[in-house]
């Protein structure tokens, strides 16, 4: 079986050091692996299938002899470097939003559109991780009913602004059981222990957040509907790990409660959890280390206007997991078959 040369790009962040683990999950047919970090973390090493590797700055050289690149470091590093992997021969999957709208790179979760990975031009974008978690159960309603409008409120976890995001929150958490002062945020605008942000990215002139603008950008070229209407609201929430979100649907047909959940009884990527008489439902805590997409609290909108349906649900996802590193390793791994 032939194995592939990979490169972390942001080895040591959240994401990066999922990533490390997905491979392994998924038997991912690693020849050598090198992980590229800032010249901070140069030097430290990190295990991989019980073998210690140095972690190495990130250099133009790095990338000589790679095939594959997870890119996992924030958007001006992957400006930096992806465009020197891609002249040196490697095809890189990249989780920052730099290359996602750019039409010559796919924009892929495997579960909705995999065909898209053959259109590659050496990289290939990993969507919005709660881009990713909404658009993996609704794609299946989509297929059976037509979804024209999504209205959805998401609610994101800590680590979602990566390891500063998830030690400043474990810090506030601390101090308030230790009776201390909280110190100034500098991962978040304001402290987010016992608090909500509803703000996630900058303001852009149509009041909407960069974040709540990827669900439609995105899900448009996703899904391939380019009529699609979200209207998103991003709050971020004092969770450590694994977002949550209230998805309203607008169907071009019918589709009972009952008929979703069979649909999603079976959907590639769902597990539903929907008993509210046994008060099941998803919930971050049981998502957290998952792989799956929890759905519940599936119902009827009940606000429809005359003539139009609509269904409500709830949904959970590890967006460190299939949010990012599950679903950019599982792009990698459709790459080497
Ligand atoms: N956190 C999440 O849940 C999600 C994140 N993403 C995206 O994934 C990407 C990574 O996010 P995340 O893991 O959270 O971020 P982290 O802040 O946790 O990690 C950032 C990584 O980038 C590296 N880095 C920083 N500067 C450089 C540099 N000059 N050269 C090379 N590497 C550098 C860091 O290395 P060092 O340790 O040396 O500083 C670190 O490995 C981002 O684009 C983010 O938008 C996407 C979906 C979900
Ligand atoms: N912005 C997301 C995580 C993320 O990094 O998203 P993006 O890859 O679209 O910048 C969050 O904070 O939860």
């Amino acid at each position: 079986m032939r194995k592939y040369n990979v490169a972390i790009l942001g080895a040591t962040g959240v994401v990066g050091q999922q990533m490390l683990k997905c491979l392994d999950e998924q038997d991912f047919p690693v020849g050598n692996i090198k992980l590229l970090a800032s010249a901070r973390s140069a030097g430290k090493t990190v295990k991989f299938q019980d073998t210690d590797i140095a972690i190495e700055e990130a250099r133009d050289e790095a990338f000589d002899g790679v095939d594959i690149v997870l890119g996992a470091a924030e958007n001006d590093i992957a400006q930096r470097f992806i465009p020197v992997a891609r002249e040196k021969g490697c095809v890189t999957v990249d989780n920052s939003s730099a290359y996602r709208l750019d039409p010559d790179v796919p924009l892929v979760v495997p579960e909705i559109n995999p065909e898209d990975i053959a259109k590659h031009k050496g990289i290939i974008a990993n969507p919005n991780c709660a881009t990713i978690i909404g658009l993996v159960p609704v794609f299946p309603l989509h297929k059976a009913a037509g979804v024209k409008r999504i209205i959805a409120s998401t609610y994101q976890a800590a680590s979602g602004a990566g390891i500063n995001g998830l030690r400043e929150l474990e810090d506030q958490i601390g101090r308030f059981g230790r009776g201390e002062e909280m110190s100034d945020p500098k991962a978040f605008a304001y402290q987010l222990a016992f608090n909500l942000i509803p703000q996630i990215g900058g303001f852009d002139e149509n009041g909407y957040t960069s974040e709540e603008m990827k669900m439609q950008n995105e899900g448009r070229k996703i899904m391939h509907v380019p009529e699609l209407r979200v209207n998103c609201t991003c709050i971020r929430v004092p969770v450590m790990r694994s977002h949550s979100e209230s998805i309203t649907i607008e169907l071009e047909n019918k589709l009972t409660p009952d008929e979703a959940r069979a649909i999603l009884a079976t959907a590639p990527g769902v597990k539903l959890v929907d008993d509210p008489a046994a008060q099941q439902y998803p919930m971050p805590l049981d998502t957290t280390d998952q792989d799956l997409i929890f759905v519940g609290r599936i119902r009827e909108d009940i606000s429809a206007a005359d003539g139009t349906y609509g269904l409500t649900l709830w949904c959970a996802g590890d967006q460190i997991r299939k949010g990012a590193a599950t679903n950019a390793v599982q792009i990698a791994k459709l790459l080497t078959v």
